[in-house]
Parts: C-alpha cells; sequence; structure tokens
C-alpha cells in the first residue's frame, strides 16, 4: 500500500467531520487523489454512504445534530461493508463527547480509531489530564493501551505522536520520522484520519495499509521542510502529499 494506490482508485470519502478541519481536509484528499464529500445532514446520510467508499466520523465540533447523522450513517456503512474511521478529536474535554463515542463504538463497527495518546487513555478509561485537542499529560503504556482498545472494539488502532503506533490487538509497528512543526498546524490529525479512510478503501482494510499511511503522512511532513512559518507549512504540506502520490521520487524544494 502506498500513496499512489488511492491516487489511482480515487475513493469517495465521506466526512463527518468539525467545522475547523473541514476545508483543510477537502484539499488533503484531493491532493492524494481521493474525493472528499462534507456531508452532516441526517436527511441525506444514507444516501451519501450509498455513494460513499469510505466513511469518516470526527467529532471536533460535536453538535446533537451531527451525533445522529454519525449514528445513521455508521450503520448504513456496516451495512454496506465500507470502512468507517472514527476520529475522538478531545473525546476528554466533556462528558457529552465520552457519551457519544461510547453510543458510537456500541452501536457501529468501527475499523480504525485514529485518536493522540490523551484520547486513547480516556477511551480506555485510564486516568489522564485532559488539554482541549491537544494530548494532555499522564503516563500511559501506549502500545498495551492501544492493542486492549482494539481488542475490546475489534478494530484497527492508530494512535499519533513523535512515534505513530499502528495494531490490531496482536500485531504493532511503531513508526518515527516526521516534522514536529506539523503539531503546530490545526487538523492536520483529522486529515490523516480521513487518508486512512481513504487507504483502508483503497487498500486491505488491515494495519499494514495503517503502517503505510503513517510512514507516508510522516515522509510528507519531513518533505514539507522547515517552512518559516505554518501557513507555508500548511502548504507544503499539501504539495508534499500530492507529490507522494504521485510517485515522484525526485525533490526539490517546494
Ligand atoms: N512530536 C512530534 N514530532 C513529529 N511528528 C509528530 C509529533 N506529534 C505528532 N506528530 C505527527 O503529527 C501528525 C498528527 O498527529 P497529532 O498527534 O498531532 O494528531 P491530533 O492531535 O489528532 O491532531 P489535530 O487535533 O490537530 O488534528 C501525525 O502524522 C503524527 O505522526
Ligand atoms: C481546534 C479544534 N477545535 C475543535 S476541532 C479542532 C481541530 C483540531 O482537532
Amino acid at each position: 500500500m502506498s500513496l499512489s494506490n488511492i491516487y489511482k482508485k480515487k475513493p469517495l470519502v465521506h466526512c463527518i467531520t468539525n467545522t475547523v478541519a473541514a476545508n483543510f481536509t477537502a484539499n488533503g484528499l484531493l491532493a492524494i487523489g481521493a474525493s472528499p464529500i462534507m456531508a452532516d445532514e441526517a436527511i441525506e446520510a444514507e444516501e451519501m454512504v450509498r455513494i460513499a467508499d469510505a466513511l469518516l466520523l470526527n467529532i471536533g465540533t460535536l453538535h446533537e445534530t451531527t451525533a445522529k447523522t454519525m449514528l445513521i450513517a455508521g450503520k448504513a456503512a456496516n451495512k454496506k461493508g465500507i470502512p468507517v474511521v472514527l476520529d475522538p478529536v478531545a473525546v476528554g474535554a466533556s462528558l457529552y463527547r465520552q457519551q457519544i463515542v461510547k453510543e458510537i463504538l456500541a452501536q457501529i463497527q468501527i475499523d480504525c480509531i485514529r485518536c493522540n495518546v490523551g484520547e486513547l487513555a480516556v477511551i480506555a478509561g485510564v486516568p489522564w489530564e485532559s488539554r482541549g485537542v491537544d494530548s494532555g499529560e499522564g503516563q500511559i503504556d501506549i502500545i498495551e493501551t492501544a492493542k486492549l482498545v482494539a481488542n475490546t472494539y475489534n478494530t484497527l488502532v492508530f494512535v499519533t505522536g513523535s512515534t505513530d503506533i499502528v495494531t490490531n490487538g496482536k500485531e504493532t509497528f511503531q513508526i518515527q520520522g516526521g516534522n514536529e512543526r506539523i503539531t503546530q498546524v490545526t487538523a492536520t490529525g483529522c486529515l490523516l484520519s480521513a487518508i486512512c479512510a481513504a487507504g483502508l478503501a483503497a487498500d486491505d482494510r488491515n494495519v499494514a495499509t495503517l503502517q503505510a499511511v503513517s510512514s507516508s503522512y510522516k515522509r510528507a511532513a519531513e518533505l514539507a521542510g522547515e517552512q518559516p512559518y505554518i501557513g507555508s507549512f500548511q502548504i507544503s504540506l499539501l504539495n508534499a502529499l500530492e507529490r507522494l502520490s504521485q510517485g515522484e521520487k525526485e525533490w526539490t524544494l517546494l
């Protein structure tokens, strides 16, 4: 699996995502050759799933209405058999988010939970000092906790950080590299979750696909380079994703 597989297959990703990430996610999916559709209205959810190759559920700016749409779309996606990715953004920030994530995990078979370590801790029910959309503070054995969550919900788990961890509960891979600058640009994790959905639609629905997505995204962050300002880093990241997807091997300064 590589980003060029997504570029060839052009999966349509139905994104129910947050208002911060929507535009960047749409551009990022286009950069890798996937097709985005942002749609969070319950009335049209089943029709959207009917045309989609993958579904993304991202709770970053959760509303009662989007929560309802997520449950309808998630069930329709399970019925159709397309991959569903959950990004539990800031799940530790409110009891409401925790309740909705619980409902999603109880009612929908999720193929991949893509989260940071703080979100992982909350889903696993282990103590953690949450800090909004950032990871926050705490000490957990990330690999064991990710495996526990994977086995509990029969899902793949992808935990991001300076080292990414992907697991199916049995096999686990650690992916290093990237560029710390990426953490200063908002919604880069949200875009990554959408790319996971595209990857799982374009290729095998397994941990090796997530390992490839992780290393490609970290490589794109490296190739985006040391930009002086975050605006240029964000654009460079999109450019790097497009060039990687097209299988470019030679790099000039972006
Ligand atoms: N310290 C770091 N050094 C290098 N890369 C990092 C570091 N922390 C995270 N990353 C990378 O940043 C990308 C996004 O992961 P991150 O953990 O920031 O997601 P997130 O918290 O869900 O992001 P967001 O909420 O902004 O969408 C991943 O590719 C991850 O590998
Ligand atoms: C800043 C922010 N707030 C809610 S979602 C989001 C995007 C990064 O997760």
